[in-house]
């Protein structure tokens, strides 16, 4: 097995011409030489391009030394952030970690159970959390880059009070990590006050492209996973990334691919999985090819499915419904264990002829099964075959996907890195909240509603 996650686009031959792979070449190789030689618009956000092998190793020594300290004092910690400060860390922790990590005993995890919180405005979610979390130890991983983002302030705003009601000002401080700008920001200003720890959100590397910096890595080492592996296989597919040439290039070729697709009338990209602790990975996705390339009236939007759950729910829909789609399966060749399905006495069930058969086996042949019949039902399909479930290939695929983000954004022809139409609800929000400098739009609002 060769050890890398790989592009199959094999079965989506029936929808594109092999010359129109090769025309799209030099498409391709262009929006690569405006990505990497910094000329294209967003060029002030390309630090994620280096970041695998050009990182503060300073700062890498004091996440992990964080990341042991919480281990050792907290029995819970609480991720404080919201959309490119938030489902890095998830992504990778649900990825690599047990399926019911925060459910098993504490001897099988040895590490604090985490939980994520300021990513939605609901006081239900929050309170709730204040009940799971108890009297028992905990810290707080506040992440925001702009360090002014209304949802996460909110939710740190009312744990940072419990902490401080619990262990005082001063040592409550000893448990508050702030992850945002190096500078600027109320967070920054509140962290210099109170004395937290700050970790940084570098300039130049955009929320959706900063999982690779401390945004993620802290709370991925707090759960136990290895941050020096992960970094890694960023590094290895970076060097691929740049240097192989198109034909051998996935990410290059993921990415012309999905063009030639949306050109076709495509309009919708679902990314399948077929395992739970995927789910957030496409969360992640989506934001990043979501806020990168929906704008300017353009884009291909961005969907998951996760399989087979949906194929009751929205099966029936992507085999027969409109042609609006094509789908990236996500495989996992080697799943992480191995269960066998035995033989009874009587087969009242039916299932008897699956006896010595692993579920991964039937997982997999359901997954075959469906890629057939999507392809049947006019659904171009495109796979990722990801060897197994460790920090080294997941770290390839986030680097493989943000490559593949950064060139397709410029084969479309927009800006990836910046996200204009963000600011529309948060304006809207902030007026009908009664913020300072909002009076006049909160007028205009309220006649609306
Ligand atoms: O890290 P923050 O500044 O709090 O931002 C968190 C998120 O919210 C913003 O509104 C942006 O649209 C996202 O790109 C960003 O990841």
């Amino acid at each position: 097995m060769e050890n890398k996650c790989k592009f199959d686009y094999s079965k989506a031959v029936k929808f594109i011409r092999d010359e129109e792979t090769a025309s799209f070449e030099q498409i391709a190789n262009s929006a690569k030489e405006v990505l990497t030689s910094k000329n294209g618009q967003g060029n002030d956000f390309l630090g994620w391009v280096d970041l695998p092998v050009n990182y503060d190793k300073e700062e890498f020594a004091r996440i992990k030394k964080a990341a042991k300290k919480i281990q050792g004092d907290s029995k819970v910690l609480l991720v404080i952030g919201i959309g490119g400060s938030y489902l890095g860390a998830r992504a990778a922790i649900e990825f690599l970690r047990h399926g019911f990590y925060n459910n098993i005993t504490e001897q099988q995890r040895k590490t604090p159970e985490i939980y994520y919180v300021g990513n939605s405005i609901s006081s239900n979610y929050i309170q709730g959390l204040i009940d799971v979390v108890g009297d028992r130890d905990f810290s707080v991983n506040i992440i925001s880059k702009s360090g002014t983002t209304t949802e996460p302030a909110i939710s740190f705003r009312i744990f940072k009070e419990i902490l401080e009601k619990k262990y005082g000002r001063k040592e409550a401080a000893k448990r508050i990590y702030a992850t945002t700008d190096k500078a600027k920001g109320a967070l920054k200003n509140l962290s210099d006050e109170e004395g937290y720890e700050t970790f940084v959100v570098p300039d130049d590397v955009g929320g959706r492209f900063s999982v690779l910096t401390a945004v993620g890595l802290l709370p991925i080492a707090v759960s136990g996973a290895d941050i020096d592996q992960l970094m890694e296989g960023a590094a290895s597919e970076r060097k691929r990334a740049l240097a192989l040439p198109y034909e051998e290039n996935d990410a290059l070729k993921y990415a012309a691919v999905r063009n030639i697709l949306h050109r076709k009338g495509k309009s919708v990209e679902i990314l399948a999985n077929y395992e739970p602790s995927l789910h957030y990975l496409a969360e992640w996705w989506k934001q990043l090819f979501g806020e990168s390339e929906g704008k300017d009236q353009k884009g291909i939007f961005p969907a998951s499915v996760d399989l087979t759950t949906d194929l009751h729910s929205m099966g029936q829909f992507i085999q027969d419904g409109s042609r609006i789609m094509f789908e990236t399966v996500l495989n996992i060749e080697q799943s992480k264990v191995s269960l066998e399905l035995k033989e009874e006495p009587v087969d009242l069930d039916g299932l008897n002829y699956l006896a010595g058969k692993t579920v991964d086996f039937v997982n997999k042949s359901a997954m075959n099964g469906t890629i057939l019949a999507h392809t049947d039902g006019n659904v171009p399909n495109l796979r990722i075959d990801i060897p197994e479930q460790n920090e080294f290939y997941l770290g390839q695929l986030f680097y493989f996907f943000e490559f593949a983000c950064g060139v397709s954004g410029y084969i479309s022809g927009v800006n990836p890195f910046n996200q204009p139409g963000v600011e529309s609800y948060k304006k809207n929000m902030f007026a009908l909240l009664g913020k300072q400098g909002y009076e006049k739009e909160r007028e205009e609002l309220q006649k609306r509603l």
